[in-house]
């Protein structure tokens, strides 16, 4: 049996989503029946699925009108507050026509894709905003709903519609100045944005790639509605051309452009909106398009012989628990696949994350899943985010496949492919996954930033000026493959997984997720591993009024000088982000988070005692810089 455990949960994801690494799309018939009952499983087996079930509804949902609208914006609430979804939806509604108006002014020059749902909904506001605030990386995030302490929310309706303006015009202007060839709309006067409802992040990139006439794809931008894992009160949007993601740089020119059309419309000028109604907004079904193409691509990786790549060690075809709601349809799937999927878990989504916080790096997220695996004596266990792009698995003896350990995997798996291929990863990847790339593998290990957007530019980077690279990997489970566009997609990284399970049961059909195992064979692991958050107090007169960014580096400049005088320790010969100093058979890196005030500092060592010699190397230098808050690490010294 092949086990697999996805864990779609929260925001906008589907465990189908999770399966459809499906890249390069064409157009569908959609015979996906057709294909279940007359193709060739290329996977036999048991699929266990990992969302987040609604056992319970926590007693205080939240009732601010504005987060609660906004909230309808992500596919993670339309489950989840379900007594408002009327009112959710028209969010999404209005705000979808916001993006239509802007095409229809520009002569209907291009087609948007996203997943929002639709409804009805009247609420406007004219509050200041920092709309640079709402910045992380190259995504965007905010507070959508209210009710946490010092969490005001920043992400409302006409924020939102703002922004989904500005994407609109940034579309076009880019469109002109790239000459990009004019779609189909142009022409037929089609829909100017199509609307596909609970969909995974690598989906949205896909649509820009779908060649399908009938469903007027591809489309010219794309907006992911999400905030991923992050709590329940959080949002987001991630946009996408066929370029792939929208970088840094594009993400503040459409914030500054947003910020110019909330002040306006705050003043009146609401000409955009007044038109908004006249944009037609049409549904597709896209994840069904996805899903079959994924199913494609796991077979065809398997031989597509006349059967599947062996029998089923036990049992027959059995579907999974998932119900039979859009974006969670398991069994087109897995069941076409051959997979069994029972006990998968958690299917129902809940914004809420009422079992465990959707994140592959989560440990107790981890632990369900592994259970799962063991109660069900499934092959292999699959875990998602909310929306697809992290991932992690489980072999069958309970062994979790996730940080370096999916990194070497996936290493394992490229470097067969590519022989000698540079391998990019996040800075919080371990000694031993180096040793094992360049050792074992034969690859080479080019350990880069934090941020999965860092790697997969830094892997493109390396290809062009001529170092050939296929892989980009953070320990978080996000991963991106130069065969796929170079698509951060959780669901693909799987994908390949199941290809190698496929493969290697066309040669021996009782084989197990043990050769899965097997590839990661030789990879020192640390005895202790730790991740410390040390929050940098952002109003501390410390800061003598700098940014929290000028205090981190600040804080990282005097660590650097005293471990200089430290003969245990050495820092790293290379390093591309904070300090990353080898002692006492490991090593610890004090970075600035990507994002927030703050400084992860990790430490992978053979012992306790020597992780706390390297954490008390730490506290030494940053005791002295007073608005570090350094309790979690003297915790973790004092254990
Ligand atoms: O720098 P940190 O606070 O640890 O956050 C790092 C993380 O930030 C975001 O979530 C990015 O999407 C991830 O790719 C990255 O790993």
């Amino acid at each position: 049996m092949i086990g697999i455990e996805s864990k779609a949960s929260s925001s906008s994801t589907s465990p189908t989503a999770s399966w459809e690494a499906g890249r390069r799309l064409r157009p569908n018939p959609r015979s996906d029946t057709h294909e279940a009952t007359t193709t060739p499983r290329a996977l036999s087996g048991k699929i266990i699925q990992n969302a987040f079930l609604a056992q319970h509804r926590p007693q205080a949902r939240h009732s601010t009108r504005y987060p609660s609208d906004f909230c309808a914006l992500d596919t993670r609430s339309v489950h989840s507050f379900q007594e408002r979804r009327l009112r959710l939806a028209g969010t999404s509604a209005k705000w979808l026509n916001t993006i239509s108006t802007a095409w229809i002014s520009s002569s209907k020059q291009a087609y948007i894709s996203c997943n929002a749902a639709q409804g009805s909904s009247d609420v406007s506001s004219s509050a200041k905003v920092d709309f640079l605030k709402l910045q992380n990386g190259s995504d965007i995030r905010g507070v959508a709903v209210g009710g946490v302490e010092g969490e005001p929310v920043n992400l409302t309706e006409p924020v939102t519609e703002a922004i989904a303006s500005a994407f609109a015009a940034w579309l076009l202007n880019k469109k002109k100045a790239d000459g990009w060839r004019l779609t189909l709309g142009i022409t037929t006067a089609g829909h100017d944005v199509l609307q596909f409802g609970l969909a995974s992040t690598p989906a949205m990139f896909n649509s820009t790639l779908t060649e399908d006439e009938i469903n007027h794809l591809p489309v010219d931008g794309a907006i992911m509605i999400t905030a991923s894992h992050l709590p329940y009160n959080r949002n987001g949007l991630k946009f996408f051309t066929s370029a792939g993601g929208l970088n840094k740089a594009d993400i503040k020119d459409i914030l500054e452009h947003a910020s110019r059309i909330y002040e306006d419309s705050s003043h009146g000028s609401t000409q955009e909106l007044e038109q908004a109604s006249k944009g037609e907004v049409s549904n597709v079904d896209y994840m069904s398009i996805y899903a079959s193409d994924l199913v494609k691509a796991v077979r065809k990786s398997a031989g597509n012989k006349g059967r599947g790549p062996g029998p089923r060690r036990r049992g027959g075809a059995v579907i999974g628990d998932a119900p039979a709601r859009q974006g969670y349809k398991l069994d087109k799937v897995l069941k076409p696949l051959g997979a069994i999927t029972t006990g998968s878990q958690f299917l129902e989504p809940d914004g809420m994350f009422p079992n465990h916080i959707p994140n592959p790096e989560d440990k107790t997220a981890m632990k369900a899943i592994t259970q799962a695996v063991a109660d069900n004596k499934a092959d292999l266990g699959i875990i998602f985010d909310t929306d697809v792009d992290r991932s992690a698995a489980v072999d069958s003896s309970g062994r979790e496949l996730n940080r370096n350990r999916l990194i070497a995997l996936m290493s394992a798996i490229v470097l067969e492919e590519h022989p000698g291929t540079t391998i990019v990863t996040d800075s919080v990847t371990s000694d031993g996954l180096t040793t094992f790339i360049e050792n074992k593998l034969g690859g080479k290990h080019h350990r880069f930033k934090r941020g999965y957007k860092n790697v997969i530019d830094e892997a493109i980077r390396l290809n062009t000026i001529g170092e050939e690279s296929h892989l980009a990997m953070e320990t978080s489970g996000h991963g991106a493959l130069k065969e796929n566009h170079w698509l951060d997609d959780g669901a693909y990284l799987m994908v390949k997984l199941l290809n190698k399970l496929a493969a290697a049961r066309i040669l021996n059909p009782n084989v197990g997720s043990k050769v899965l195992t097997d590839l990661v064979e030789g990879l020192e692991e640390a005895s202790v591993t730790v991740e410390i958050r040390l929050k940098i107090d952002q109003n501390h007169a410390d800061l003598k009024g700098g940014s929290f960014r000028d205090y981190g580096e600040a804080v990282l400049k005097h660590l650097e000088n005293s471990i200089s005088k430290d003969e245990h320790l050495c820092k790293a010969p290379k390093n591309y982000e904070g300090v990353r100093v080898s002692g006492y058979g490991g090593w610890f890196l004090l970075r600035l988070s990507l994002h927030d005030p703050v400084l992860p500092l990790n430490i992978e060592a053979p012992s306790k005692d020597d992780a706390i010699k390297l954490g008390l190397a730490v506290l030494t230098a940053v005791s002295e810089f007073p608005a570090l808050d350094i309790t979690a690490l003297n915790k973790f010294l004092q254990q």
